[in-house]
C-alpha cells in the first residue's frame, strides 16, 4: 500500500493522520476513497478513539436503558421495570467490544487505510515521527497532507489534582460503584454521569461553580435539568467551588473505574466540607496537543484554535475534530473530518475545492428530561445584538407529546429574526427530543423562514405537532 525506502527506513504515504477517533478516521477515508492514494493512520490507543469506548458510546448504553425504565415508570398499563446493575455494565462492555479495536482496525484496511500503532509527533514539513507502544520509532512522510486528529484531554483544576479524581473515563468505564460521589462541574458530563452514577447505586453530590446547569444553553434547560436530577436524588450545590481536597489515602495504579484511594474530604468556599469516597471531574476538556511536535513546524496550540486549515496552518497541515476546538462533538469532528477529507482529495485530482458553508452545531444532552439544541440561544442572540423573536410553547401543547409518558412536561423555543422570520435557532426540553432536533437542523441550515415552515405538516398525534404550535404564535 505505501512506499517503503528501505535505506532510509522512511514510510511515505499520500495523507498521514495523527490520531485515529471518528474524526481523524473521517479525514482519512475521504481523503482516498475511490482513488489509488494512500493513508497512514496514526493511533496511540484504540482505533475508533474517545467516542467509541470511553465517551458518546458507553455513556448511551448506560442512559438509554435509564431512559426507558423511567418512560415505563410513567406509564399507566405498564409494571415498573428493574433495573439490573450487573446486566447494565455488561451492556456497556459489549458496545466498546470490551475494549478492543480489532473491527474498526479491520474497517480501516478494508478502506485501503494502514493502521500504524504509536505515538506521533511532527519532526518536520510533511514528516511524522511514531513511537511504537515497544519503542520503536518509525518516520513517516506525506507526500499531499497531514491531518492532526488527537481530540482532547480532562482539564484537572489544580485544587483537585493531588487528590488523584477519577475523569470521564473512569465514570463510563465504572467497576466499582463509589459509594458518594461529587461530581465537580455542569455541563453536559456531569448532567450525564450524575444519572447513571445514580442509578447504579451512587449517591451523588454535584459542586457546580455557577448558578445554573448547562450554562451555554437557555436558562430553561439547565433548571429543568436540575429540576430532573434533584428527583432523582442528586444532591446539586450550585454556586459553590471547592477550595481544597484532602485524600490521605492514594492508590498508585488502580486502573479504569475503580477507586483512586480512600475517602477524599472536599473543602467548599462557603467554609463546608463533603466527605465522598470518589470525586469525578466534569471540568472540561482541552485540545490534546501535548508532546506532538508543532514547535518542529513553528506553530504554537493557539494556532490549531477554530481553524481546520489555513492562516497560520501551512498548505499541507489541516485539523479536526476537537483538538481545534470548534464544538467537541463527534458529529462535528466527522463534519470537518469529511470536509477536510474532501478537500485533500480535490486538491489532489485538480478539481475546485468544495464549497465550505457555515453550518449550525446541533447538540443533544442525554439527561432526564433530554436537552435538543442547534443554532442560536436567546443570549446569544442578545450579545451579538441580533433583533429576534423568541416563539415559546410548552413541548405538551402537542398531544403527542403528552402521549409519550402521563408525566410529560418540557419546553420548546425558537429564536427567529425578526425581520426575516428565519429560524436562527431551537432549543427543545423534555422527553425523547433527541429525536425532535433533525427538523430544527434542516431548518437552521437552509435558512427556512415561517412561512415556509407552516407548509411541513406534522402527523398526528406525533410530539412533532409541537412545530404547529409554535408556529400559530
Ligand atoms: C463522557 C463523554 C461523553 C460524550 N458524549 C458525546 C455524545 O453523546 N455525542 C457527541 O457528539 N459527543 C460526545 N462527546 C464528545 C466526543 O467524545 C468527542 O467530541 C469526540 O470523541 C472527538 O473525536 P476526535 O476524533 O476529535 O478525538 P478522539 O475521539 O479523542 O480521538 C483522538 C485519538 O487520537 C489518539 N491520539 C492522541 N494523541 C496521539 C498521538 N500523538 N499519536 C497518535 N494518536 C494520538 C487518541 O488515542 C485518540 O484515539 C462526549 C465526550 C465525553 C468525554
Ligand atoms: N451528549 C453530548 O453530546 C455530550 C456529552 C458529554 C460531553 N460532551 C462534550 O464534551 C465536552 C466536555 O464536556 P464537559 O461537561 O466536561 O465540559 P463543559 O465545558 O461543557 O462544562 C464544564 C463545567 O465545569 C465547570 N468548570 C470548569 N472548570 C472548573 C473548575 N476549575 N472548577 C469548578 N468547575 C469548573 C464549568 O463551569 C462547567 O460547568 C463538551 O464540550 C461537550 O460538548 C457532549
Amino acid at each position: 500500500m505505501n512506499a517503503v525506502d528501505t535505506e532510509s527506513g522512511t514510510d511515505t504515504y499520500d495523507v498521514i493522520v495523527i490520531g485515529g477517533g471518528a474524526a481523524g478516521e473521517n479525514a482519512a477515508d475521504y481523503a482516498i476513497r475511490g482513488s489509488d492514494r494512500t493513508a497512514a493512520l496514526v493511533e496511540a490507543e484504540l482505533l475508533g478513539g474517545e467516542c467509541s469506548y470511553w465517551a458518546c458510546i458507553p455513556s448511551e448504553t448506560l442512559l438509554r436503558p435509564l431512559d426507558v425504565a423511567e418512560t415505563a415508570a410513567n406509564l399507566s398499563g405498564l409494571s415498573v421495570p428493574v433495573l439490573d446493575r450487573r446486566a447494565l455494565l455488561a451492556r456497556r462492555d459489549e458496545w466498546v467490544h470490551d475494549y478492543e479495536d480489532a473491527s474498526q482496525v479491520s474497517w480501516a484496511t478494508d478502506a485501503g487505510i494502514d493502521t500504524v500503532r504509536g505515538r506521533g509527533r511532527l519532526v518536520g514539513e510533511r514528516t511524522v515521527e511514531v513511537t511504537s507502544p515497544d519503542g520503536d520509532v518509525r518516520r513517516l512522510v506525506a507526500r499531499l497532507a497531514v491531518v492532526l486528529a488527537t481530540g482532547s484531554v480532562p482539564v484537572v483544576p489544580d485544587t483537585l489534582a493531588a487528590a488523584r479524581p477519577w475523569t470521564t473515563r473512569d465514570a463510563t468505564g465504572v467497576v466499582q460503584v463509589p459509594e458518594r460521589l461529587a461530581i465537580i462541574g455542569g455541563g453536559p458530563v456531569a448532567c450525564e454521569a450524575a444519572r447513571w452514577m445514580t442509578a447504579l447505586g451512587s449517591s451523588v453530590t454535584m459542586v457546580v461553580r455557577g448558578d445554573r446547569l448547562l450554562s451555554r444553553l437557555e436558562d430553561f434547560a439547565g433548571d429543568e435539568v436540575a429540576d430532573g436530577l434533584r428527583s432523582e436524588g442528586v444532591t446539586l450545590r450550585l454556586g459553590t467551588s471547592v477550595t481544597s481536597a484532602e485524600r490521605p489515602e492514594v492508590h498508585p495504579d488502580p486502573g479504569i473505574g475503580r477507586p483512586h484511594g480512600g475517602p477524599v474530604t472536599l473543602v467548599l468556599d462557603d467554609g463546608s466540607e463533603l466527605e465522598v469516597d470518589e470525586v469525578l471531574l466534569a471540568t472540561g476538556r482541552r485540545a490534546a496537543t501535548d508532546g506532538l511536535g508543532l514547535e518542529a513546524v513553528g506553530l504554537r496550540p493557539d494556532d490549531l484554535a477554530g481553524r481546520t486549515h489555513g492562516g497560520p496552518l501551512p498548505a499541507w497541515l489541516s485539523t479536526v475534530g476537537d483538538i481545534n476546538g470548534e464544538a467537541l462533538l463527534t458529529h462535528w469532528g466527522k463534519h470537518q473530518g469529511r470536509r477536510v477529507g474532501g478537500r485533500i482529495a480535490a486538491l489532489a485530482e485538480g478539481r475546485p475545492v468544495p464549497a465550505e458553508p457555515p453550518a449550525p452545531v446541533p447538540a443533544v444532552v442525554f439527561s432526564s428530561p433530554q436537552v435538543a439544541s442547534v443554532g442560536l440561544t436567546s443570549q446569544q442572540a442578545e450579545q451579538q445584538d441580533r433583533r429576534v423573536r423568541l416563539l415559546d410553547v410548552d413541548y405538551t401543547s402537542a398531544a403527542g407529546a403528552s402521549l409519550l409518558r402521563d408525566d410529560a412536561a418540557g419546553h420548546v423555543r425558537l429564536v427567529v429574526d425578526e425581520d426575516s422570520e428565519v429560524v436562527l435557532g431551537a432549543t427543545f426540553v423534555g422527553p425523547d427530543v433527541a429525536e425532535q432536533l433533525h427538523a430544527a437542523t434542516i431548518a437552521v441550515a437552509a435558512g427556512l423562514d415561517l412561512a415556509t415552515l407552516r407548509l411541513a405538516v406534522p402527523s398526528y398525534p406525533t410530539a412533532s405537532e409541537v412545530w404547529l404550535r409554535l408556529l400559530e404564535d
